[in-house]
């Protein structure tokens, strides 16, 4: 297996071949899923509620994101690594810098940011300083004080009409790649096929060129109630390594997410 880069994603896009993502936050984790075949490893803020069991992604902060990049990065053999940005560490241009140079000198090869068309000027300005972004819109978890709850977005004519020009914004900025997470699978359907950038979604149905899963949803280790949208491989007599293939399979395959994985208009 060679490195996954953004050109790889470019190039299953194009062939229409689907591809499946994890999160990681440890090196051991990381190092098993990039050896059983996961080209891209996010270090998502959801290591706020997995690993430090806060209710929400708020909490979480740059010092604790650098700690677990650098260690991903080191487990991360052949996989590209992302980083979110967390809450209220991107506020202006020259915060957001910042806060990309501790992430990318952690390890990191992209970081992530949660937002729309307000971003284009930090997007851009990073992109021409070297640093490559990937997107995030629809349930934007760090807003969910905003939201009232992790509840699905764009189910309104006006919000989905946002969110596809937000969409259309960031891939003018720049950005490499978008996360699409909990939204009709119509509209995402839509803003995949209208953007030339590879999107990858979770709660956003089978439409997205990839999908992400939170590991802990993966394996059954997630505090709580499961999102909907998530499933446990971790079944059938598997082992981690077995879950892991079993959720490549599904996705390659088309298979996950299913229906009762996703959300309707
Ligand atoms: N374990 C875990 N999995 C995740 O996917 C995840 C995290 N943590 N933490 C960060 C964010 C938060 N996310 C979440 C968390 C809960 C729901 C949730 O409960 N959604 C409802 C849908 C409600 C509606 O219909 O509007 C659900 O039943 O799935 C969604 C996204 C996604 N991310
Ligand atoms: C759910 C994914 C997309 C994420 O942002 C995270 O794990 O923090
Ligand atoms: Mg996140």
């Amino acid at each position: 297996m060679s490195k996954t880069t953004v050109s790889t994603l470019q190039q299953y896009k194009q062939d229409g071949k689907k591809f499946a993502t994890l999160t990681a936050y440890d090196a051991s984790f990381a190092k098993l899923f990039s050896e059983a075949g996961v080209g891209v490893l996010l270090v998502g803020d959801s290591l706020g509620m997995v690993l430090q069991g806060h209710a929400d992604t708020v909490p979480v902060s740059v010092d604790d994101m650098a700690y677990h990049v650098a260690s991903v990065s080191r487990g991360a053999v052949d996989a590209l690594v992302i980083a979110d940005m967390p809450f209220m560490s991107y506020t202006t241009p020259i915060q957001t810098y910042e806060t990309a140079t501790k992430l990318m000198q952690a390890g990191a090869n992209m970081v992530k940011l949660e937002g729309g068309e307000w971003l284009y000027e930090s997007i851009k300005g990073l992109t021409e300083r070297g640093v490559p972004v990937c997107g995030h819109l629809g349930l934007t978890p760090q807003s969910v004080h905003l939201f009232g709850g992790f509840k699905v977005q764009g189910r309104q004519q006006s919000q989905a009409d946002k969110l596809l020009s937000d969409a259309k914004a960031l891939e003018a900025a720049g950005a490499q790649l978008l996360v699409l997470e909990c939204i009709p699978t119509e509209l995402a359907a839509t803003i995949t096929q209208a953007l030339s950038i590879p999107v990858i979604g979770i709660g956003a149905g089978s439409v997205t060129d990839g999908q992400i899963l939170v590991m802990h949803d993966l394996i059954g280790l997630t505090p709580g109630k499961p999102p909907k949208f998530s499933k446990n491989f971790l079944t059938d007599g598997r082992d981690v390594r077995g879950a892991v293939a079993a959720y490549i399979d599904a996705v390659t395959d088309g298979s996950f997410p299913g229906p009762e994985h996703s959300f309707s208009s």
